[in-house]
């Protein structure tokens, strides 16, 4: 399946994916760059979104592509490697904040007088929200209550939901595979894990953001995770202006960390934000931008050439080379 290179220079090793892997990964290249084009193309987000969610049989290809990337490929890897992991980053950092004193020490340096809630945690369980999961990476953990949601899921335990359209409300709904409304104010952890690149649109970035600020519980804590292979320095602008828009809300970003190929944040709902306004709404959406929405069509077609070549590592948490990030 993965093909062992090692450098006789550097010593490092790089695997050469299998074509079946090339496949794979192709699938979900060409799914987020054919939304990006779309919405170049007619400039309407809503009916892009509405086409691509009918398009059942591409969102099952989509996510089979993903299952199967992720636990024939990337899987080994993770556990030859956990330093490199998403999916480790975000559960040891939960488990330090909610068990292991990470909230105490953010309730102290708020400085203020504020007398926050105490964070109840459900039979000891981390609560989280985990959208667009795809394959459940968060279920195996048994100090996390998982609810997974995904607009095409892979497995049975992740619930179809579109999180775009979702209806919010005082409790959650489900009917069958369904989740059919999120209750505000009630989750500890909400997970955007790679979920942020998958839309064409800044807009439709900011409104899981704002969403996610009113199911999350007050003091609970937004992780989101973007894949980037450059280092850390490279798309600092992006990453601070997502920190200012979160901020605007009363997420406040607590920590970051550059993992070898993607960005850790963690942001913390310190208050419950005062309405904002059209205006203010549009200014603080553009913010969630990603350097591919301004890219041209022909960069991405060029892109594909010379990515046949992937490091250990970056298959380990594999979206090097995809076109998040980098096309
Ligand atoms: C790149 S995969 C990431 C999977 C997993 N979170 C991970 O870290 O490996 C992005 C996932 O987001 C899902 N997704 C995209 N838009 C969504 C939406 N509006 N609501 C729920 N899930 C969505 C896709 O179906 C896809 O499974």
């Amino acid at each position: 399946m993965l093909a062992q290179n090692k450098n006789k220079i550097t010593g490092e090793t790089s695997v050469i994916m299998s074509y079946d892997g090339k496949l794979l990964a192709d699938i979900i290249k060409n799914v987020h760059r054919h939304l990006r084009k779309e919405l170049r193309k007619t400039g309407d987000t809503n009916s892009v979104w509405t086409n691509h969610c009918r398009n059942v049989a591409l969102l099952e290809t989509y996510a089979s592509s993903m299952h199967q990337l992720a636990s024939k490929h990337w899987e080994q890897l993770r556990v030859n490697n956990p330093a490199t992991s998403r999916i480790n980053w975000t559960w040891s950092f939960l488990l330090y904040y909610f068990f292991n004193g990470g909230l105490e020490i953010q309730r102290q340096k708020s400085g203020s007088n504020t007398d926050w809630p105490k964070l109840m945690l459900k039979e000891s369980k981390i609560s989280v929200l985990d959208v667009g999961s795809c394959y459940n990476p968060f279920g195996e953990f048994e100090e996390l209550d998982v609810l997974s949601i995904d607009l095409c899921p892979a497995l049975e335990s992740v619930y179809q939901c579109d999180f775009l359209q979702v209806a919010i409300g005082k409790k959650i709904a489900i009917d069958g595979s369904r989740v059919t409304c999120l209750a505000t104010n009630h989750f500890h952890c909400i997970v955007f894990s790679f979920l942020l690149e998958y839309f064409p649109a800044s807009s439709q970035r900011w409104t899981c953001c704002e969403k996610a600020q009113k199911l999350l519980a007050e003091e609970g804590l937004l992780i989101i995770i973007t894949p980037d292979s450059k280092a850390a320095h490279s798309n600092s602008k992006v990453m601070k202006s997502w920190r200012e828009a979160l901020a605007a809300i009363g997420l406040k970003r607590i920590k970051y960390e550059k993992l070898q190929h993607a960005h850790c944040m963690a942001f913390r709902k310190i208050s419950v934000h005062s309405e904002i306004t059209c205006e203010e709404r549009e200014i603080l959406a553009s913010k969630m931008y990603i350097p591919q929405d301004f890219h041209c069509p022909s960069d991405s077609e060029t892109e594909d050439k010379d990515d046949i070549k992937f490091s250990e590592a970056e298959l380990a948490e594999g979206f090097t080379h995809l076109p998040m990030l980098t096309d």
